[in-house]
């Protein structure tokens, strides 16, 4: 009954036949055909010596023989290198450009993911020549402005001879950077009011984190950039072109040909696509939004969701009530490793930090990230967390997708995640790029047999209990007692000051 549920579920037909990413090894740079002098260089300068199978694959469909004739759906496990394998093929494609315009945009759902993903992009496209921009919010709209866009007032002497002033307004629409990082909020501004700002000389889309990307529409970013898009396609792309301007100084933009499967048709224009996740959706109804073209699904293995090789994965039972003492016992048995602590939602992360604080003798530093905070906040809580200036991060689900700090060796699920995909990607915050790293789940009895079959969904064929010694419990049970007397006054003090 429930194989033929599973059978009846409908699935796009190209999802059916995947290329498995399993059957892809590392590869040295050095043996990679065709990357560029100064590619190899930067990766060198940030410690990388071999390529993440993910990244290999995706290559080999874009650089290499596959030329990217077909767009991509990656589903690789959190921290296997998504980054890189869409940043890389990129900026090695947009090496060869002479003027700038905006030609790749990568889209990604939170700011602080925008802020790292511009990082990774910098470190690579910088030494060929190629900007970066991001918008997300981080500045004001004007600053973010004249990042992006040449400003008008700066180019715009008195002039009465038309042709010149043609130029000039022509000049003025063009982009001060090639690729760009946006979150959809930010973009969506800067489409619908940014004059100068225009993807019609876009040709690389990238929708990192797609399924949540998809999920939350944010004000129809996704018809919105393939509108703008569409508009302008009116000439094909070959990959020899060096995109040269003609000489008027207008930009003809060559996109890639796409011909559909089958038929003898002519070729058209193309936007050429990346789309990822460690989670992606099987909705059609979703993933026909990004109207794929000829589709290549790229799938770690045969389960639709994985986790990292190096994971390992605990329970630790215990009752509802003693949850926070058997949470400072575990992070007592952890001595300092980074960690982070994921609860259900913003109010319980602010309640819990606030408790864990209480703990006088706990000698660990331990701090909030949630939604409830201000972006600014949030931001330099992340920054001084990778410094490593403390040890614990009490987080909400806003930290879970693509964040990557190194060094997390631990990651606490305070409270049991409802959804396998949200374990997943809280999971992925340790573990990546190969290393080690454990997940503890508390849970109570009775959360036993949904955690067992969360479990099942994710592969997980092992996860032991972890115990805890009841005599750590026995002395620690004075210590609550005290911090949960000391939480109860902070918070009543708190509510008295709210209702003077
Ligand atoms: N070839 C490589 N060699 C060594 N380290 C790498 C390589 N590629 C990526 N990394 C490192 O691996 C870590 C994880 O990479 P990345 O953030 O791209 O993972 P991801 O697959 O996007 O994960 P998530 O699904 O959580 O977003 C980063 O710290 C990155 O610097």
């Amino acid at each position: 009954m429930e194989e033929q549920k599973k059978r009846s579920i409908p699935v796009l037909p190209w999802m059916r036949d995947p290329l498995d990413l399993t059957l892809f090894q590392q590869i040295p740079l050095h043996t990679l055909p065709s990357l560029h002098p100064k590619l190899k260089l930067s990766l060198e300068n940030m410690g990388i010596s071999n390529l993440f199978p993910v990244q290999v694959a995706v290559w080999q469909e874009t650089v290499g023989p596959g030329k990217f004739h077909r767009d991509l759906c990656v589903n690789s496990p959190t921290g296997s290198g998504k980054t890189l394998a869409y940043a890389l093929p990129i900026v090695q494609l947009l090496s060869t450009r002479v003027v700038t315009c905006l030609r790749a945009l990568v889209v990604v759902p939170t700011r602080d993911l925008a802020f790292q993903v511009k990082r990774v992009f910098d470190a690579i496209a910088s030494p060929l020549g190629l900007r970066v921009g991001l918008a997300a919010g981080q500045s004001s709209v004007a600053d973010e402005i004249s990042e992006l866009v040449y400003s008008p007032e700066c180019e715009f002497g008195i002039s009465y001879d038309p042709e010149e002033v043609a130029f000039r307004v022509r000049r003025r629409l063009r982009s001060k950077v090639d690729i760009l990082v946006a979150t959809p909020g930010r973009l969506m501004d800067h489409i619908n009011t940014t004059k100068g700002f225009t993807l019609e000389h876009l040709q690389y889309l990238v929708v990192d984190e797609t399924d949540r990307l998809l999920r939350e529409a944010y004000q129809s970013w996704l018809p919105a950039v393939l509108e703008s898009v569409q508009l302008n396609e009116d000439n094909t792309f070959e990959p020899s072109d060096s995109f040269l301007p003609c000489s008027m100084g207008v930009l003809t933009t060559r996109r890639r040909c796409g011909v559909e499967r089958g038929f003898k048709d002519k070729p058209y224009p193309r936007l050429a696509k990346i789309v990822l996740s460690a989670t992606i959706t099987q909705d059609p109804g979703r993933l026909v939004q990004l109207e794929l073209h000829h589709p290549l699904f790229l799938r770690a293995g045969p389960m639709r969701y994985r986790l990292p090789e190096n994971l390992q994965s605990f329970k630790l039972i215990c009752e509802r009530k003693v949850k926070p003492l058997y949470l400072v016992a575990l992070l007592k048995s952890l001595e300092g490793e980074k960690c982070i602590i994921f609860t259900k939602s913003v109010e319980s992360t602010h309640r819990l930090c606030k408790l864990l604080n209480c703990f006088g003798d706990l000698q660990i530093d331990i701090k909030e990230y949630s939604g409830l905070q201000h972006q600014r906040v949030r931001s330099k809580t992340l920054n001084n967390f990778r410094k490593g200036e403390f040890q614990v991060l009490v987080s909400s689900d806003a930290m879970t997708r693509g964040m990557d700090v190194e060094g997390v060796r631990n990651v606490i699920n305070y409270d049991m995640p409802k959804y396998v995909k949200t374990y997943v990607h809280r999971a992925g915050r340790t573990a990546r790029a190969g290393h080690t790293g454990r997940c503890f789940t508390l849970m109570s009895n009775d959360e036993v047999r949904q955690f067992k079959k969360l479990m099942q969904k994710a592969e997980a064929s092992s996860c032991p209990e972890h115990i805890i010694q009841s005599s750590l419990i026995e002395a620690l049970h004075p210590t609550y007692e005290s911090a949960l007397k000391k939480f109860k006054e902070k918070i009543s003090k708190a509510r008295k000051k709210a209702n003077d």
